[in-house]
């Protein structure tokens, strides 16, 4: 396999950790993609789309500074209930709100990673099913007051407190983190990029 020179294109420490845990070589480039659905866009096609994008705008701006021969890798993790796609919260009211609606239920995680290369690019998505218990008021307040919601789509962190919250996952852990490591890895070989295992 050959050497690449391999940039996650994400201002998330998640995925930072994620992509270090998986003993990856990489640098970081900070990039801002507008996240707006659009009225008739899936869930999992919006997911798609975002992730797809900040890898293209990572690209983009690595092309302008210096046209190095780059993969990039971009990410997106948005929560799904009912139909409806929850963020990262705005304020603490629209925590408290998102977790309400996930207490004693069922939601999905859409995770999906993109790797961008001069005329190359591939995607994976990978779905976990999370179900919370059934959250009191009392409890919500206290992780809401936690700061731990913030900057988390769906408000919860499943690598943190939020974990005493989930009463069982169907799925993928670092997918429901930010960045589904065996998808991510897939790809890289796929890309020929040395990946340690
Ligand atoms: C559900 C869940 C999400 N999250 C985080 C991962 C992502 O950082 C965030 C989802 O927002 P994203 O928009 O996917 O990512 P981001 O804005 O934080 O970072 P960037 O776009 O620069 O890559 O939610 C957790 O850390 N733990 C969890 O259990």
């Amino acid at each position: 396999m050959e050497e690449g020179v391999l940039y996650l294109a994400s201002q998330s420490p998640r995925r930072r950790e994620l992509l270090q845990q998986a003993g990856l070589v990489f640098s970081v480039q900070d990039v801002n993609v507008p996240e707006h659905r659009a009225v008739d866009e899936s869930p999992q096609d919006y997911v798609h789309r975002v992730a797809r994008d900040k890898a293209r705008a990572g690209l983009a701006r690595l092309q302008a500074d210096d046209g190095v021969d780059a993969v990039v890798l971009g990410a997106d993790t948005e929560v799904v209930l009912d139909g409806d796609v929850f963020g990262k919260p705005q304020h603490a009211d629209d925590a408290a709100a998102m977790l309400r609606r996930l207490s004693g239920r069922t939601h999905e995680v859409i995770s999906a990673v993109w790797l961008v290369a001069e005329g190359r690019e591939q995607g994976d998505v990978c779905v976990s099913r999370v179900r919370f218990a059934p959250l009191d008021e009392a409890i919500i307040a206290a992780y809401v007051a936690s700061g731990e919601p913030f900057g988390k789509a769906g408000a919860y962190a499943i690598q943190g407190c939020g974990a005493t919250l989930i009463e069982h996952l169907d799925g993928s852990y670092s997918g429901v983190m930010g960045l589904p490591l065996f998808e991510t890895v897939r790809l890289l070989k796929r890309f020929n990029l040395v990946v340690p295992v």
